[in-house]
């Protein structure tokens, strides 16, 4: 995480809407004597760059004009130790000690400390941008950001997910920041970005859709799309950034949730983009997006469309009901509107640690604030720290047949390092178990590299695999993990909505990371569970193990009926021959339900094919359909 970057109380000069908390709320008092400490704006006792864990006094905004040998290796510690928590960033400021001076440089001053933080970062290999400077009684104050430099094939890389009700101007907005072309208010924009003929023709994203944008070392966007089809060269853009972000692009309507969810769920986003029509305003699947992010622990962010088009008054009323909403109890946010570039760096910088939750105002027919966003967007950092020791973690999401290539997968590196032709562990299959098998090529971005670490989206090519033979939510692991498939397993949910009453014996889809399976409730420890109830419940999946970890968040799902919960117990982990034992059983229950079946999986019957492909419209709207049959007769018995 980068630190804080903070400013004196001033604020800024346009008037927010009523009660939203402006940015500059966030900065700390300026440090006193007293309070060695800097006050409270500062974590464990850390000064506004870190100066007081040492032992050296680095508190003094003088200390970056001349430090001594020993302050000067105190200082580049520090720094080093800021990149690595910012997974190879950071905002640094100059000019602000926490010893209760005056805040400020002159000029002269200021030329030294930032000749220091030249050095210092020289040493680290990183890049210094300057983001703003503001005067103050004692001078002048900057803040930077400083970014390690990543060779031509390594980039940062942040996922955001983009959710809000049909028609927010979701991928016109992605249309818009990837393309660098501004819409007509007709749905110009975003017909770059649909993926499937009826997404042309209906204007509506139904598949779980990736854009990437660039940003070189500068800050500046790296896109460039061809001028003839207008698509955008990934190889191009990740070879020019130093960060890239990618925005998981998920649909608004629906009938398209269990996409919506997967891709929350599925794609690991760092950062979750709610996107709001300020003229329609809350409405649809807004909070239900929201809830699921808030669940799911993605910091949010929001962003208030169409303000080219809309009434003042109106626009005034939704920012009031977004505010009422994010401070409500189930939120527990503090809305703060991002008016202008100050409030983009101490949001940025305070962004994944506070309840703070951004909002932007913006028009893709105008452009009006899209500055602001861009700027934000870039001063995002990635949430998962990684540690190359740790053995190889890979969730696949997502399955493809490359002619001349073979069986590709899609995923998400979540912990250690995969390199080229490492021999991993791949499943669980069917029966549970787990099979080697080695990388072929690896591809990030649509990039050949040679390794992956933790927290980065790849693709994998695997050598002699038929495709038809992984499905979603089947890992790569290393062999050290030696790693077992979970057919029950205990988790704490919440049922944030449910019509009537859920009882053991009901099904519903859980979502896991990127697994998608039914699963039954066996027992919970309530006779029965409503709308708002709490309970820990005891899950067995209806069709084949799945690889689980405690602590894994959870999404519980059928139709309308929503719960989200994480798991605390894994509780029927089988070994190899335990899963063969359990598929025979199963076969057979299988076999017996067909001859007389009753549509439960404790009879067996209830097994749906799994499809290992993206969802469709099509196939959304089919699950949706079997969703709802499958809990029809235990609704008729309840
Ligand atoms: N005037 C104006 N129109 C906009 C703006 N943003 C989007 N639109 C228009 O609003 C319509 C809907 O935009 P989309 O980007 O398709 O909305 P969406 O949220 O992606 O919708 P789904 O994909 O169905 O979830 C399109 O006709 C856009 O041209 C804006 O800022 N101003």
């Amino acid at each position: 995480m980068a630190s804080r970057a903070t400013e004196p109380a001033t604020c800024p000069d346009s008037t927010p809407p009523e009660s939203l908390v402006p940015a500059c709320m966030f900065a700390p008092d300026q440090g006193s004597a007293d309070d060695p400490s800097g006050g409270e704006g500062f974590e464990d006792g850390e000064g506004t760059n870190g100066e007081s864990v040492d032992h050296l006094d680095l508190s003094n905004k003088l200390v970056l004009v001349s430090p001594t040998g020993e302050q000067y290796d105190s200082l580049l510690r520090q720094l080093r130790e800021r990149i690595e928590e910012g997974c190879g960033e950071t905002i640094y400021v100059v000019g602000m000690g926490s010893d209760g001076g005056d805040y400020g440089l002159d000029e002269k001053d200021m030329e030294a400390s930032v000749a220091t933080v030249r050095s210092l970062c020289e040493q680290i290999e990183a890049d210094l941008i300057l983001l703003r400077e503001r005067t103050e009684s004692g001078g002048k104050i900057r803040d930077y950001l400083i970014r390690r430099r990543v060779g031509e094939q390594d980039f940062l890389e942040v996922r955001v997910a983009v959710v809000g009700n049909v028609d927010a101007g979701k991928s016109t907005l992605l249309g818009v920041l990837t393309h660098g072309e501004l819409d007509n208010g007709r749905g110009f924009a975003r017909q770059k970005l649909f993926r499937h003929k009826h997404e042309m023709e209906s204007g509506r994203t139904s598949s779980v859709g990736n854009d990437i944008l660039g940003f070189d070392q500068e800050g500046q966007v790296v896109n460039k799309p061809d001028s003839h089809g207008g698509g955008l060269d990934w190889t191009k853009i990740c070879e020019k950034s130093s960060k890239v972000i990618t925005f998981i692009d998920l649909a608004g309507h629906e009938k398209y949730l269990k996409t919506t969810v997967f891709g929350m769920t599925g794609h690991l986003p760092d950062f979750c983009m709610l996107m709001v029509g300020s003229n329609a305003g809350i409405v649809g699947m807004t909070k239900e997006h929201l809830g699921l992010a808030l669940a799911l622990n993605v910091p949010v962010f929001v962003v208030v469309t169409k303000i080219d088009m809309c009434p003042a008054n109106i626009l005034q009323e939704t920012l009031k009901l977004l505010q009422r909403l994010l401070k409500s109890p189930g939120c527990r946010k503090i809305p703060v509107l991002v008016q202008n570039k100050d409030d983009v760096v101490v949001t940025a910088s305070n962004f994944s640690s506070e309840r703070m939750c951004p909002i932007f105002q913006i028009s893709n027919v105008t452009g009006e604030n899209m500055d602001l966003l861009k700027m934000f967007l870039n001063l995002l950092s990635p949430r998962t720290t990684f540690n190359n020791d740790e053995p190889a973690e890979f969730q696949i999401d997502d399955t493809y047949s490359v002619p001349g290539v073979g069986t590709v997968v899609s995923g998400t590196t979540l912990r250690g390092l995969i390199r080229l032709n490492d021999a991993l562990l791949l499943g669980p299959d069917p029966l549970g178990t787990f099979i080697p098998i080695a990388v072929k090529s690896i591809h990030r971005k649509r990039m050949p590299v040679r390794e992956v670490h933790g927290g980065q989206t790849a693709s994998f090519a695997l050598k002699k695999i038929k495709r038809s033979s992984i499905r979603k939510g089947m890992v790569m692991v290393s062999p050290k993990l030696m790693p077992q498939a979970t057919w029950e397993f205990e988790a704490e949910i919440l049922v944030l909505h449910h019509p009537t009453t859920i009882s053991p014996r009901y099904q519903a889809m859980v979502h896991c990371g990127s697994i998608r399976q039914t699963a039954t409730i066996l027992t919970m420890n309530k006779d029965c569970l409503r709308t708002g109830d709490k309970a820990s419940v005891h899950f067995r999946f209806i069709k084949t193990p799945e690889y689980l970890h405690c602590d894994q968040k959870l999404v519980f799902r059928e139709g309308r009926t929503k719960a989200v919960g994480t798991i605390i117990k894994l509780l029927h982990s089988v070994s190899t021959q335990a899963a063969k034992t359990q598929q025979s059983k199963c076969q057979a229950n299988k076999k017996s339900s067909r001859e007389g079946g009753t549509g439960n999986e404790d009879t067996g019957s209830t097994v749906r094919p799994h499809s290992p492909t993206t969802s469709t419209a099509a196939e959304d709207e089919a699950l949706c359909k079997d969703d709802n049959k499958e809990n029809k007769v235990m609704r008729r018995a309840g």
